[in-house]
């Protein structure tokens, strides 16, 4: 705290320096202000004592008359301050805008692979409006505490130099005791900003990667993540609160006791030969303005001073790093941590397993028995809309049967996954999802744990991502999802997928927008890749590439070789009518609508 002031002192000089006039403006009108401070207790004390106490009742009256006089005149002054103090206000609030938008623009250029900085949002509008509203405050607060004390400490000086003693001593005290506690509700005001900026990341990187977060299963995980921001941000709240509790107990000693102190001397006053006007005066000074003027100066020190020393401080440091939405990347000067390799890969059963999108809807698959061997390259054609996607949703544990049992592993397959990593899967669907971010990133973003560069290339190499990272620039180049083709992106998330150590890939019609040779070599390093592969077929030469053939066919699901459902699958052998072994090459789409009527 003690550096953010000295940082920010100069700045405000130069800022308070540069509207001097405007402060002159403020300070004629608030001395204005003032004297109805003064006369509100040395006007009453003299109505008493030279008016109805002495039985001159006129001149009471004209005493009252010139203390509501003032009064008024300080109301209009109060309308002057009001107008000087827009002007000293807004300026800062755009300059503090200006600046919050450099910077993050700034930072942006520089660092482009980086996320998007959502703290900037809680910068641009909470925060400044915070520093706006905190000054104004401030401003006000300060100079009214200010020409108050003044005009009151001159009225009880002129009504009994004594009255001071009583005052002064428990005042002073309270203040101490309120001074005290600026520092430590100034570290509490800054812990709760940074819960507040680190609420709004985790939940604008949680809004980024939705899809992602559902795709992995990783809800829990997710949920835990913000419930545990969200506690911060309370916590922090909560100490806050409490030293607010130390700032009225300050409010207490410095204007109640004065108060009360002046009460229970007040015989003893009148005994050294104050007059009861006098007593009555410095009480009106006590209780009408020293105490308000108190009460709005600790408040404003205490909540709106801190909260803009801070608030400050972050908007003129820019943008605190922050997280990227991605994995951080591995380094190739750093060893990459060790991976298991994906195991043989888990058995796949579905025992009985019935599905229907709603209680009234036509069941999608019926009864269907399967079971994938470990490490087995499972391949699934049929009909468009036959449940291709549907039975792969199953499988990742993305929708739950209304009947029916599938296991993963030997185990539940929506049970939670735990830290065993031969439970894990991936399923990419047929829209790849890429994220602003490096490429290397968003082929890491299944390997929190990283991977070294050589890996990454094993990878690319591998499914055909190579020539692409290439042209984007390499690993570190920036990636914009824009720009990419659809089959740009699909070989992207295949690369990610095959340097994730799930045992168990599931191939959602995920190489349908690439051509022919591209698709062959992808799904060829999926093959070779250790563990449990299922793939939903786009092409026939797809599934003559598989151990085993599932064809999907409305209630009824046959499984076998390419040669053995040449024989017993009819639907297979028209799927395969017009593929010719000699053709290797030559595609026909298996899930067109015009050959397989659902
Ligand atoms: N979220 C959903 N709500 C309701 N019905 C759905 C939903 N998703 C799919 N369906 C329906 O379930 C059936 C199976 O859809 P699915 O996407 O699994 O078929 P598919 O074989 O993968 O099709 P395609 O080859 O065209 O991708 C279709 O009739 C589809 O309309």
């Amino acid at each position: 705290m003690t550096t953010a002031t000295a940082r920010l002192l100069p700045r405000a000089r130069r800022f308070l320096r540069r509207r001097t006039r405007v402060l002159l403006l403020l300070a004629g009108w608030s001395l204005l202000e003032s004297a109805h401070t003064f006369l509100g207790g040395y006007g009453l004390a003299k109505a008493l004592d030279q008016g109805f106490l002495a039985g001159h009742t006129g001149v009471g009256l004209v005493w009252l008359g010139v203390t509501a006089l003032a009064v008024i005149v300080g109301g209009l002054a109060g309308r002057g301050v009001f107008r000087g103090l827009a002007d000293l206000v807004e300026p800062l609030r755009d300059g503090l805008v200006r600046q919050v938008v450099a910077r993050s623009l700034t930072h942006a250029v520089a660092q482009p692979a980086r996320a998007a900085d959502s703290a900037v949002v809680s910068r641009l509008t909470n925060q400044t409006e915070i520093a706006r509203d905190s000054f104004a405050g401030l401003v006000l607060v300060a100079r009214s505490f200010v020409f108050t004390a003044a005009g009151a400490v001159l009225g009880l000086l002129s009504l009994a130099p004594q009255l001071l003693l009583i005052v002064v001593p428990p005042l002073a005290a309270g203040l101490l005791l309120f001074l005290a506690t600026l520092r430590p509700m100034a570290a509490r005001q800054r812990a709760f900003l940074q819960a507040d900026e680190d609420l709004a990341t985790q939940f604008g990187a949680v809004a980024e990667g939705l899809r992602d977060v559902v795709a992995c299963g990783a809800q829990q995980r997710t949920a835990d993540r913000a419930y545990g921001v969200i506690e911060d941000e309370a916590r922090a709240a909560r100490q806050l609160a409490r030293w607010a509790a130390v700032r009225c107990l300050a409010l207490g000693l410095a204007g109640q006791l004065p108060i009360l102190l002046l009460l229970v001397t007040a015989p003893w006053l009148l005994r050294q030969g104050l007059t009861p006007g006098a007593v009555l005066g410095a009480l009106a000074y006590l209780t009408q303005s020293l105490l308000p003027a108190l009460h709005t100066l600790m408040n404003a020190l205490g909540s709106a001073g801190t909260r803009l020393l801070v608030v400050l401080d972050r908007l003129t440091t820019g943008p605190a790093p922050q997280p990227s939405t991605a994995p951080p990347p591995a380094t190739t000067q750093e060893p990459a941590p060790h991976v298991p390799a994906p195991p043989d890969g888990p058995r796949v059963e579905l025992r009985a397993v019935t599905f229907a999108y709603g209680p009234a809807a036509r069941p999608v698959l019926h009864d269907l028995d399967l079971t994938v061997e470990p490490g087995e390259h499972l391949v699934v054609v049929g009909p468009s809309g036959i449940g291709k996607s549907t039975l792969t949703a199953l499988v990742a544990g993305l929708l739950a049967p209304a009947h029916g049992e599938i296991r993963v592993a030997g185990r539940p397959v929506r049970a939670p996954l735990g830290t065993d990593p031969s439970l894990l899967r991936v399923l990419i669907p047929q829209q790849a999802y890429v994220f602003s971010g490096t490429v290397r990133e968003n082929l890491l973003y299944l390997r929190p744990d990283g991977a070294s560069t050589a890996a990454l290339e094993a990878a690319s190499d591998a499914v055909g991502l190579d020539a692409l990272v290439r042209r984007l620039g390499g690993f570190d180049a920036p990636l914009d999802p824009g720009t990419l083709s659809q089959g740009e992106r699909q070989l992207i998330a295949l690369g990610r997928a095959h340097l994730s150590p799930a045992p168990l890939v599931l191939l959602d019609e995920a190489t349908c927008h690439l051509d022919p040779a591209a698709e062959m070599r992808a799904e060829r390093a999926f093959a070779e890749r250790p563990g449990t592969l299922i793939v939903v077929a786009h092409r026939i030469t797809s599934a003559r590439r598989a151990d085993r053939i599932l064809v999907l066919d409305g209630n009824r699901a046959t499984c076998g070789t390419h040669d053995e459902l040449l024989e017993r699958s009819p639907l297979y052998r028209d799927l395969a009518g017009s593929w010719q072994p000699d053709a290797p090459e030559r595609e026909e789409n298996l899930t067109a609508k015009s050959r397989f009527p659902v």
